[in-house]
């Protein structure tokens, strides 16, 4: 679908996905208007074109708007992107109830699993705004290669599928190519995921254990997400798309990933106070969780969570996987085989 007419949008989170979002918006056409908490993002975005706290040394396009005002840059809003953390979701959607614009969708961009009920974004949204459509937005995009207009691919999904293409047309530019789809799930539990994998591909990087070792992670992580999935409902096509394998790719291998530098200071033993947002250390344990109450099988997610929670130290836990029963490779309780 191509681009639509200009359009209002507000970005809910001056942070760097926040913004780089916001840019993306403006990029396609839209008048857009970012919601921080912090004054002090607020006039750096308004009056300096510059947002040093979260995307430090990346000079903004002109015409962002930033407000710490929530009814004013919900106004009139045609669409609304929510970019603050997973775990501070719930919180926010209930502020901005009964601002929305009747039928204006939200685009839930975070990634994560609710820590404390095990529920998903959407899941959550729709218990606070029933009547709002609900999407999200997700894929392999480190909000810096965004803000600097670098060529990059993420899936919009939602169920109604005429939503999710209308939502694509309307976010993609020309270096922001939107994908839709109707697997609202799978686009979520790819995204929240990964975030956990991340840390374990960084904690064997950062423990010295070798390339191999932690192609295997991921590729062994990836079959817990794709299982995990498989409860869920996803469509196993959507966790092999940008949303799952593509984003694990991305936040697997570079340090740029907040969750894998997580990872790689855990590996190390350095002190991890003062990281930036790592949003897989909160979604690990009740991604654990879910694995266990559902009978998952997901050794490496269990891993992570018990390295985080100090039950284990990294080389215990790659010992006990290691030491696992041999078994076949694709002899898998997933997606293609239930
Ligand atoms: N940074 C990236 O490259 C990408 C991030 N994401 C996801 O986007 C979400 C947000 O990440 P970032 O913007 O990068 O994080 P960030 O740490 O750069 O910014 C978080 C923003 O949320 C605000 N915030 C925190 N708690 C809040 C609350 N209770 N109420 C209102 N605002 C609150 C902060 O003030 C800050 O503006 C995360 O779920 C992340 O996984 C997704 C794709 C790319
Ligand atoms: O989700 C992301 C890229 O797609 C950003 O990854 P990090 O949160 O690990 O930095």
């Amino acid at each position: 679908m191509s681009q639509q007419r200009r359009a209002r949008i507000a970005v809910l989170g001056g942070g760097a996905w926040g913004t780089a979002l916001a840019l993306t918006a403006l990029r396609a056409g839209h008048a857009t208007t970012i919601w921080a908490r912090d004054p002090a993002t607020v006039e750096a975005l308004n009056l300096r074109q510059e947002n040093p706290r979260y995307l430090p040394g990346i000079r903004l396009d002109k015409g962002l708007v930033s407000t710490e005002n929530l009814a004013e840059a919900l106004a009139g809003a045609d669409c609304i992107l929510a970019v603050i953390p997973a775990q501070t979701m719930r919180d926010v959607l209930q502020e901005i109830s009964g601002l929305l614009p009747v039928g204006a969708p939200l685009v839930l961009c975070a990634k994560g699993i609710e820590r404390s009920t095990g529920r998903l974004l959407s899941e959550i949204a729709r218990e606070i705004l029933p009547e709002t459509p609900i999407a999200a937005l997700s894929g392999p995009s480190f909000a810096t290669d965004v803000a600097r207009g670098l060529p990059t691919a993420v899936t919009v999904a939602a169920q109604d599928p005429a939503l999710a293409a209308r939502l694509a047309g309307l976010l993609s530019s020309p270096s922001f190519r939107c994908y839709s789809s109707t697997d609202l799930t799978g686009v979520e539990i790819g995204g929240a995921l990964k975030n956990v994998l991340a840390i374990a591909a960084g904690a064997v990087a950062g423990a010295g254990l070798g390339a191999s070792a932690q192609a295997a992670m991921v590729t062994r992580g990836f079959v817990e997400l794709r299982r995990v999935g498989a409860k869920f409902g996803a469509d196993p096509e959507t966790l092999m798309g940008l949303s799952g394998l593509g984003d694990l790719i991305l936040t697997c291998g570079s340090d740029q990933s907040r969750n894998f530098a997580y990872g790689v200071a855990l590996g190390r033993g350095d002190d991890l106070s003062g990281l930036k947002l790592a949003e897989g250390a909160a979604t690990a344990g009740i991604a654990a969780r879910i694995a266990r109450e559902n009978e998952i099988e997901a050794p490496i997610i269990e891993a992570v969570d018990a390295i985080l929670a100090g039950r284990s130290t990294i080389r215990e836990a790659v010992a006990a996987l290691m030491a696992r029963p041999l078994k076949s490779e694709t002899d898998e309780d997933m997606g293609r085989a239930t």
